[in-house]
């Protein structure tokens, strides 16, 4: 009799600890962006990321910040996706600015409560100044640019600007954190249909110091105050580069993105050339983008830039010299799928003259 109940006890032990491991493991943290009163949509794409990493639907969504913006945030994360359980909302004067330390700490402090197994935030510049940083609080090495989750611990990231896929196996301690590239996830409005939206929880703040605050402070924050959608998530981008020769040739690929509805992306030689803002920058070191359609003027189509734009559905070129790389069609590599040889000078006037008003 005895020995019947000890073996109960034993196995209704064993299925405690089952379950406890399988909740460690469905335990997903995604550490969101928001502006505006809304979660950015590379942050929805990395709890659709989360998704792959959790059997029953079960992610948490940080977000912090302070005053009403966070909290109406907070409101959109709790319907944004159907595989979020949990809205985790930190709301403090110390953490309004998306600074890495405060934010770093907050991760680190997240962590340590609700002991999850992964943390995920999307590849832009919040995510990749962030999660380094709590990665190296809690003695953790992160996975970046994870394009594809094969496994709970296995992942394939591109290397050589994009030129080969790794496969690798996480193999640290938990959590395992990760940035993944929200092109790669990307999540269909018919996906973020839920009955009910999810509790907002307010992170407990009583124990976050002020350590290592000192070390940075928020001057400004600019950014384009423009109606064009997110480059990151974009439909249609078109892209110019040094080929346009000045910032005032530039407005009229902006113009012609503007009758397309589409974002406007340029190279990093237009960028450091002064034409346009560093955040428009497309490639290896600025956004990768995955639009259907991608229109490149004056771009010659350095492996560099091509490592940001090649997983484009239909790219168009328009270089006046045939030999371009962007032209280049062998058998390991076609980055054109439509090339026109011509003067981006008398293309885009033309476009623009022919295509009609937005509606
Ligand atoms: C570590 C590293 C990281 C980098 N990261 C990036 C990155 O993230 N993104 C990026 O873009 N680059 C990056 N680069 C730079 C990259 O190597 C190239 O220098 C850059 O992409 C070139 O930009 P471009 O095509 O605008 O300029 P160019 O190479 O100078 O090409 C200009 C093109 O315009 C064409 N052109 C000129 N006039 C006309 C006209 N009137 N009509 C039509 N066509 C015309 C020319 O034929 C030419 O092909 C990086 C480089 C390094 C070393």
């Amino acid at each position: 009799m005895a020995t019947r109940a000890i073996l109960r006890a034993f196995r209704d032990r064993s299925i405690t600890s089952r379950t406890a491991s399988n909740y460690r493991l469905l335990s997903t943290l995604v550490l969101a962006e928001h502006e505006g009163g809304s979660v950015k949509t590379s942050s929805v794409s990395a709890v659709e990321a989360a998704k792959y990493l959790s059997e029953d639907n079960s992610v948490s969504i940080l977000l912090a910040g302070s005053g009403p913006s966070l909290q109406k945030a907070a409101e959109h994360a709790a319907s944004c996706h159907p595989s979020i359980s949990q809205v985790l909302m930190s709301d403090s004067e110390k953490l309004k600015y998306p600074l890495a330390e405060p934010w770093a700490r907050l991760v680190h402090l997240v962590q340590k409560k609700g002991s999850y197994s992964h943390i995920i935030a999307a590849s832009g510049s919040f995510g990749k100044n962030i999660l380094p940083r709590a990665a190296a609080l809690l003695d953790v090495s992160p996975v970046t640019d994870v394009t594809e989750i094969s496994g709970s611990n296995q992942f394939v990231r591109p290397i050589y600007a994009g030129n080969a896929l790794c496969t690798v196996q996480y193999t640290g301690s938990n959590p395992c954190m990760l940035t993944i590239r929200s092109t790669s996830f990307p999540v269909a409005p018919s996906d973020n249909a839920r009955s009910s939206a999810a509790p907002i929880l307010q992170v407990d703040l009583s124990t976050f110091g002020e350590e290592g605050m000192e070390k940075s402070r928020y001057i400004k924050q600019s950014s384009l105050d423009t109606e064009r959608p997110d480059l990151g998530n974009a439909r249609v981008v078109v892209t110019g580069g040094r080929g346009l020769k000045s910032a005032e040739n530039f407005n009229m690929v902006e113009k012609l993105a503007e009758k397309l509805g589409a974002a406007v992306g340029a190279t990093r030689a237009a960028v450091d050339a002064g034409f346009v803002p560093n955040e428009l920058q497309v490639g290896q070191t600025g956004k990768i983008v995955a639009p259907e359609l991608y229109i490149a003027f004056g771009v010659s189509g350095a492996i560099q830039h091509l490592a940001g734009m090649r997983d484009s559905k239909v790219i168009v070129a328009v270089n006046k010299d045939s030999d371009a790389p962007i032209f280049q069609q062998t058998l390991e590599l076609q980055v054109a799928d439509y090339g026109l040889v011509g003067d981006l000078f008398e293309v885009i006037p033309e476009l623009l003259q022919k295509l009609p008003e937005k509606k």
